[in-house]
């Protein structure tokens, strides 16, 4: 795929997942902006402020992925390069409303994103929306975005937002239970190892099974879980009504009201 010309502003943990997924399809920024990011190897070219980037650059698509409270300063010192671009924002809990006020006069398009950390590997999940786009500008994103794994659109930031406590952060959720899975091996007297190999193996086993399945996850569950075996026990444990179910009920609600406390 032919890039158009990219302009990623901040390459932490997410900007940086997205440039290793880009990187792995053959596709590169091109330039990045990021305090600290190691410089790559050419041709890809790092610049460590916005008044390093040269002023005759003209960026098709701005990539946000700063930290939320960096949001007005990036986009300050981005004013130059803002005119006609689309500026796709990754940043959490920062509304169309507020991207534009940032942007002032620019006539900049506004898109949400909310990409996750898989997308490193080309894994990633990317709920998007935008009024401002036509169908060959919301192509373009589309193409971009799924350069690093699934896209989904949405209707608006109400649904950006929903989504957010779900795929945006759900990794974090799947990596806590890597590393609840391997403290158990280790409790039941397993060596380091083996406990290691055993609960990275099981979900990233399960979740590439999922992937490779047109069955229900429920499906799935229910063909571990032998009647009256040593799952259902387990499971009997996990979906008690208070534990999972509510659980994450309440981790999902917890989540998003602190995305409304940033947002105000
Ligand atoms: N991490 C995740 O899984 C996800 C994150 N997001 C969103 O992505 C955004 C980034 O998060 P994350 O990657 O975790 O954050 P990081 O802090 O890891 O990355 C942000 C990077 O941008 C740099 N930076 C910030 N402002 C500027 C600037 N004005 N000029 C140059 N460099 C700058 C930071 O440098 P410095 O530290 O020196 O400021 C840092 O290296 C957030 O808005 C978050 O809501 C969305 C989905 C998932
Ligand atoms: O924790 C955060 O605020 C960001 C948004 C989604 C994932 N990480």
């Amino acid at each position: 795929m032919s890039l158009p010309s990219l302009l990623l502003v901040g390459c932490g943990k997410m900007g940086g997942a997205l440039w290793q997924g880009w990187l792995k399809q053959g596709l590169a920024p091109s330039i990045i902006l990021d305090r600290r990011c190691d410089a790559p190897p050419a041709p890809h070219r790092v610049v460590r402020t916005a008044g390093e980037i040269p002023g005759d650059f003209k960026p098709d698509i701005i990539i946000l992925a700063v930290k939320p409270t960096g949001m007005e300063e990036a986009l300050a010192s981005l004013r130059p390069f803002l005119d006609g671009a689309i500026v796709i924002s990754m940043l959490a809990a920062r509304t169309v409303e507020s991207l534009r006020a940032a942007c002032g006069e620019a006539t900049s398009r506004i898109v949400r994103a909310m990409p996750n950390t898989p997308a490193a590997i080309g894994k990633g999940v990317t709920g998007v929306c935008s009024s401002d786009l036509d169908d060959a500008q919301r192509a373009l994103c589309t193409s971009l975005l799924s350069a690093v794994g699934d896209v989904a659109w949405v209707d608006n930031e109400e649904q950006l937002e929903a989504l957010t406590p779900i795929s945006g952060c759900g990794p974090a959720y799947v990596f806590l239970l890597a590393e609840l899975l391997e403290k158990e091996a280790l409790r039941v007297g397993l060596p380091p190892e083996t406990a290691r190999l055993i609960a990275r193996g099981t979900v990233s086993g399960a979740g590439a099974l999922l992937a490779a399945s047109d069955e229900e996850s429920e499906t799935l569950r229910k063909n571990v879980t032998s009647p009256n075996g040593v799952t259902a026990k387990a499971l009997e444990v996990l979906m008690a009504p208070d534990a999972w179910p509510a659980t994450m009920s309440e981790a999902i609600d917890n989540a998003m009201k602190r995305a409304r406390e940033m947002a105000s």
